[in-house]
């Protein structure tokens, strides 16, 4: 059986008087990648803040495996690892050196554990430079280096690859997805980026203004799409389709399309043929994780 990693149930906080958070609920099973995306102030780089300690919730409870926040505190933060706000690094003394210092602070952290860390982030060949050299991307993955060196379950990275090149933003992907693959270390990554989401996370949680307005496995939401029907009588199509299924379906260039659920396809357009219409071409288009976003967020901001 899974476990569950992370529990964030019904959150709120309060910052002067002005609800940021509005009561979010979402949770993270055992190797699995969360993406919480939202526009800039929607209140991710809060929420994260809270599941590491740095702030208290007003009310709602936060769980990291099993522990409580609020009640089991410290037995709850060896559990975690975060990259909040750019790592914390002594820029001239090295990499090595740094971690060193790090793991000084903690026990039961050997030479091998510091080694294995470095590898994961692939840092081993400028681990004995001093940090002042590094570019953005190195600093970064030893910031991980650091996260990941008490060896915690749950992994908190907020907008890790912000301002990153596009080498940059693969190389840091494909280290979170080894870590998930082989240490099996469950991941919460907040992001503006919806490109970064969908080829990274299991899961997404939209946050837009304090509330969640979507919680999804990515691949459940990019198989809604949009179906496009070349006929020989779209308007009979229409008509059909509206009597026998209530698709609500609109002509476009000639075209009869709309958002139906995909499942559906194959009868509809057997009900068509049986009618006796000519089905020249059945297109489908996924509608991108962008889209879906934009149609989410748009429809809130109306309220
Ligand atoms: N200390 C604070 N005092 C007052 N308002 C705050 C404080 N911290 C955050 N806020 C407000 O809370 C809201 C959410 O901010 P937050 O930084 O969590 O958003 P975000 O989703 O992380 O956005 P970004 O991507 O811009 O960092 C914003 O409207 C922000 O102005």
């Amino acid at each position: 059986m899974m476990s569950r990693v992370l529990k964030v149930n019904n959150v709120t906080k309060y910052i002067e008087k002005k609800e940021i958070i509005k009561g979010i609920s979402f949770n993270i099973e055992e190797g699995e990648i969360l993406g919480f995306l939202g526009p800039n102030g929607a209140g991710k780089s809060t929420t994260l803040r809270m599941i590491v300690g740095l702030s208290k919730p007003s009310s709602g409870t936060i769980e990291i495996c099993g522990a409580s926040i609020s009640t089991q505190y410290i037995k709850a933060m060896e559990n975690v690892g975060c990259l909040i706000e750019g790592p914390d690094l002594y820029n001239f003394a090295t990499g090595m050196k740094n971690l060193e210092m790090l793991s000084a602070m903690s026990k039961n952290i050997s030479k091998e554990d510091i080694l294995e860390v470095v590898r994961l982030v692939g840092l081993e060949n400028r681990i004995n430079d001093k940090v002042s050299t590094y570019s953005m991307g190195m600093r970064q993955r030893l910031g991980l280096a650091q996260a990941l060196i008490h060896k915690p379950k749950l992994l908190i990275l907020d907008e890790p690859t912000n301002g990153f090149d596009p080498q940059g933003i693969f190389e840091f992907r494909e280290i979170i997805k080894d870590l998930v693959r082989h240490k099996n270390i469950s991941v919460l990554i907040s992001s503006h980026l919806i490109s970064e989401i969908q080829l990274m996370c299991d899961k997404v949680s939209i946050i837009n203004d304090g509330l969640i307005i979507k919680n999804a496995k990515v691949s459940d939401l990019l198989s809604s799409g949009t179906i496009y029907w070349v006929l020989d009588d779209p308007l009979k199509g229409q008509t059909l389709l509206k009597e026998k299924y209530k698709a609500d379906l609109k002509i476009e260039n000639n075209e009869l399309m709309g958002n139906i659920d995909l499942e559906k396809i194959e009868e509809m357009n057997k009900y068509l043929i049986d009618e006796g219409i000519k089905l020249k071409y059945v297109g489908i288009k996924s509608l991108t994780l962008e889209e879906l976003f934009l149609n989410l967020t748009e429809h809130h901001h109306i309220t």
